[in-house]
């Protein structure tokens, strides 16, 4: 009963994100692809007959009640009126308002981990919907599968997408992703694709409508643009602060990410179609 459950939490990479339309509530609309990275956090679970729920370690910035994991944890203890609690820790090695998912995958991994430890049993379905209250990126890490994503990001459609090396770069600041979303220069008005034309479409059709307010806000994202894109063409992962380029070998991403770790955090990761959390609990 109390023996520790350590699990991924992987980053993912938003291959394209158009913006088609802003909901009453201000939210924005979007049509994007995502794809999971063997980058991932590690969070280790511990079940607990008190009720309790202690987060052990510090994400620096956030405090113990609003970490994610802390809420995603407390959320499905009312969802489900478990008597149960757990003692979480979390290993951090993806940057923080990064536009890695780092927060919302962390959560997914506390809510996917704890119905397991818990036996709740409680459906995927019904997971992603109680993780959509804690961020739009929750629900793709709960399902666990490369996705065409709609709406706000939480109608999501599984796909199969190629998986090229990536070499990602972190320019050393965080993007807030709110502050992107309020910018007034922000293009809100891309075309609707169909997801066959996005699929289909490839490289031409992917671009991500906040890349050109992101680097006009913030030169050090300019700049490690101009550098990625002299070696293969780049893009900004949703709000970013981090853009990525793909390559068709391990050899040539690593050879890019050598030159590129003298200016950046830099880490050559893998696409994947499957959640590397999905695959340690043997879905
Ligand atoms: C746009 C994406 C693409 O993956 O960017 P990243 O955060 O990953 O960079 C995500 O959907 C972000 O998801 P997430 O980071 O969970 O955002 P949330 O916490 O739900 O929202 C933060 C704030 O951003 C704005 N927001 C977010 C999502 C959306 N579709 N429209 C918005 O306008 C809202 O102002 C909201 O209050
Ligand atoms: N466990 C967590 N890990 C990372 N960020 C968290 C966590 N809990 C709460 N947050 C908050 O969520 C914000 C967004 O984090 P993150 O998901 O890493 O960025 P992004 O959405 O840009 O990928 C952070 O700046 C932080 O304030």
């Amino acid at each position: 009963m109390n023996a520790p459950l350590t699990l991924p939490a992987p980053a993912k990479l938003n291959r394209m994100l158009h913006i088609v339309g802003r909901r009453d509530d201000g939210y924005h609309l979007l049509q994007t692809l995502f794809q999971f990275i063997d980058l991932c956090d590690q969070l280790t679970l511990t079940p607990r007959s008190d009720g309790e729920i202690h987060l052990i370690s510090e994400v620096s910035g956030v405090s113990h009640d609003d970490n994610l994991v802390v809420r995603a944890a407390r959320l499905l203890q009312t969802h489900s009126g478990t008597p149960l609690g757990a003692t979480l820790k979390i290993e951090k090695q993806l940057p923080m308002g990064g536009g890695l998912g780092g927060g919302s995958s962390n959560a997914a991994t506390a809510l996917v981990g704890l119905n397991h430890l818990w036996q709740l049993n409680l459906p995927l379905v019904e997971l992603a919907r109680l993780g959509l209250r804690l961020g739009a990126d929750v629900p793709v890490f709960v399902h666990g599968h490369s996705a065409w994503a709609e709406g706000v990001g939480e109608q999501l459609t599984k796909v199969m997408l190629d998986t090229p090396w990536f070499v990602v770069i972190h320019p050393g600041i965080s993007v807030s992703t709110p502050s992107v979303f309020q910018d007034p220069q922000l293009t809100r008005d891309s075309r609707p694709i169909t997801m066959a034309r996005a699929l289909k479409g490839g490289a031409p059709e992917w671009r991500n409508d906040c890349e050109a307010v992101v680097k006009e806000r913030y030169p050090p994202i300019a700049e490690a643009f101009h550098w990625l894109a002299q070696h293969a063409p780049s893009r900004l992962t949703g709000t970013g602060a981090c853009l990525f380029a793909t390559f068709e070998t391990q050899q040539t991403a690593q050879a890019t990410a050598q030159l590129a770790e003298q200016y950046w955090p830099t880490w050559v990761a893998r696409g994947l179609n499957t959640s590397p959390l999905h695959a340690a609990l043997g879905f």
